[in-house]
């Protein structure tokens, strides 16, 4: 049997009277492709947080490949073999687009010299960025700050990636290549959990969809099943529909 790359058990986190996440358990093989969808505030920052271990958990565990985690911090599971992309891009905007890959690549995977420049270039290739290396960050338009902040994640030569809703704010045009940009990473045996309102390019590229709501799990399993299921379309689906665009596409 394969040991999953990740097991995520029973896992809790409160913020004062708050509870934002309530016994939330799954597992993650090593390459596979996890979607989490879910209405805003329903906790799925927070679970990424918990899983890179940026906020510590208030019960339950973290298992990295057959490690328990659960107790270390966010650097020594970066080390590990976890890296986070977040929502709001934040690159360091002085530095060109490889240095701020260089510095993924020195303090989060601890390489140096012509290790660490080979690995942060490598990760520009795989995100597209190879050709702006020498950009000053701070000049890029939204879809580059985005393939960007995944490239520092993958700088740090993870064997999992969290990314947070980096097709967010892109248009419809440049939403496919960012797309083709993850189905790669799968290529290449990195295992990715994908938090996305942009629900057609995250069943693009995933095997699984996870729906989130008041901090639990309400639905996972085959993409097409969960964005079938009553209660998501009730809870997620059907908000946002009446709202803001999801951008479902053909997928529901
Ligand atoms: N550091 C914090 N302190 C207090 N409350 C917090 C903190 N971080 C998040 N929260 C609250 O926890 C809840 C879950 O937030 P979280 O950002 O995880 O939701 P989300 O599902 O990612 O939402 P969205 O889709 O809007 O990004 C929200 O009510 C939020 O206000």
């Amino acid at each position: 049997m394969t040991v999953p790359l990740l097991e995520v058990s029973g896992v809790g986190k409160r913020f004062g009277k708050l509870t934002v996440l309530e016994d939330v358990s799954f597992s993650l093989a090593p390459g596979e492709a996890l979607g989490v969808v879910g209405p805003n505030g329903a906790g799925k920052s927070t679970l990424l947080n918990v899983v890179a271990g940026v906020l510590p958990a208030d019960g339950g565990r973290v298992v990295l490949d057959g490690t328990d985690v659960t107790r270390t911090d966010a650097a020594a599971r970066c080390r590990g073999g976890i890296g986070r992309s977040y929502q709001v891009p934040r690159p360091f905007g002085g530095m060109t687009v490889f240095e701020n890959a260089l510095v993924a690549a020195s303090f989060g995977a601890g390489l140096r010299g012509r290790a660490a420049a080979d690995a942060a270039f490598a990760a520009l290739v795989t995100a597209g960025l190879d050709r702006q290396a020498d950009t000053p960050a701070g000049t890029l338009r939204l879809l580059d700050r985005k393939r960007l902040e995944l490239a520092r994640a993958l700088a740090t030569g993870p064997r999992l990636v969290l990314l947070d809703e980096i097709a967010g704010g892109l248009t419809e045009a440049e939403v496919p290549a960012l797309v083709e940009t993850v189905r790669q990473l799968g290529r290449e045996g990195v295992a990715v959990v994908w938090i996305e309102h942009v629900v057609h390019a995250l069943v693009a590229v995933v095997t699984r969809l996870m729906c989130l709501t008041y901090g639990k799990v309400l639905a996972v399993g085959d993409p097409q099943a969960v964005l079938a299921d009553p209660q998501v379309i009730e809870v997620y689906l059907g908000t946002t529909m009446a709202g803001d665009d999801p951008g479902l596409g053909d997928a529901a």
